[in-house]
């Protein structure tokens, strides 16, 4: 049987990876999506356990405490951490598993699980990725301006990057990952 893959999701605020996992959510049930824990406040519509887990400081640092995340991050004031256990039981039965995370934790992925592979999604322009994250109108005009500057930070760790997928159609993104995803790591 072909060893799971491990495939780590990043890119800049705005680009798309929650379009893009929601829609691998709906039509590739048989891929894994860890849920991470945050510290960040529900967005309208996001539920406990689907999108994150929402967790407040303490419980944030008892988990880092107690090793149980695999990798976290401080990213634009709120902390974001993928629990340990479920992504290891995962890999473990042989089901493809994706992560959606950003530079910091897909840099300590690299280090940690290095069979990983790492994708970078990127957006068609910058004028856009402004266009897409200003649009999505979730966040308050300083938050925007924060985001914006992290972007281009990741902007320019893409070399770090196994490979970079750029999002003009969901779908075709989500047909590009899947097909990654079920070839086993060389
Ligand atoms: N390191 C790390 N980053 C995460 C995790 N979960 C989400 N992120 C990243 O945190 C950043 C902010 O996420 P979020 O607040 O949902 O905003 P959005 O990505 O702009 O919709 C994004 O780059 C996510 O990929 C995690 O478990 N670990
Ligand atoms: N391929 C695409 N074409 C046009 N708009 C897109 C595309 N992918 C995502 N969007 C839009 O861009 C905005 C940001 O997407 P989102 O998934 O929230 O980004 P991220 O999770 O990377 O911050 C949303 O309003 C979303 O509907």
């Amino acid at each position: 049987m072909p060893r799971p893959r491990l495939t780590v999701l990043s890119g800049p605020s705005g680009v798309g990876k929650s379009t893009v996992v929601a829609e691998l959510r709906r039509s590739h049930p048989e891929v894994w999506l860890s849920v991470s824990v945050t510290t960040r406040k529900p967005r309208p519509g996001e539920q406990h356990g689907v999108e994150y887990f929402f967790a407040g400081n303490d419980e944030f640092d008892g988990l880092v405490a107690s090793g149980e995340l695999l990798e976290w991050a401080e990213f634009a004031g709120n902390r974001y951490g993928t629990p340990r256990g479920p992504v290891l039981e995962k890999l473990a039965a042989g089901v493809p598993t994706l992560l959606e995370i950003d530079l910091q934790g897909a840099r300590q992925v690299r280090t940690t699980m290095p069979d990983a592979l790492l994708v970078f999604l990127a957006p068609p322009s910058w004028e856009e990725l402004e266009r897409r994250l200003r649009g999505r109108g979730t966040e308050p005009p300083d938050v925007i301006a924060r985001r914006l500057e992290m972007g281009r930070v990741e902007l320019a760790a893409e070399k770090e990057f196994d490979l970079t997928i750029v999002n003009t159609s969901v779908k075709d993104v989500c047909h590009r990952l899947i097909t990654l995803m079920g070839n086993s790591p060389s």
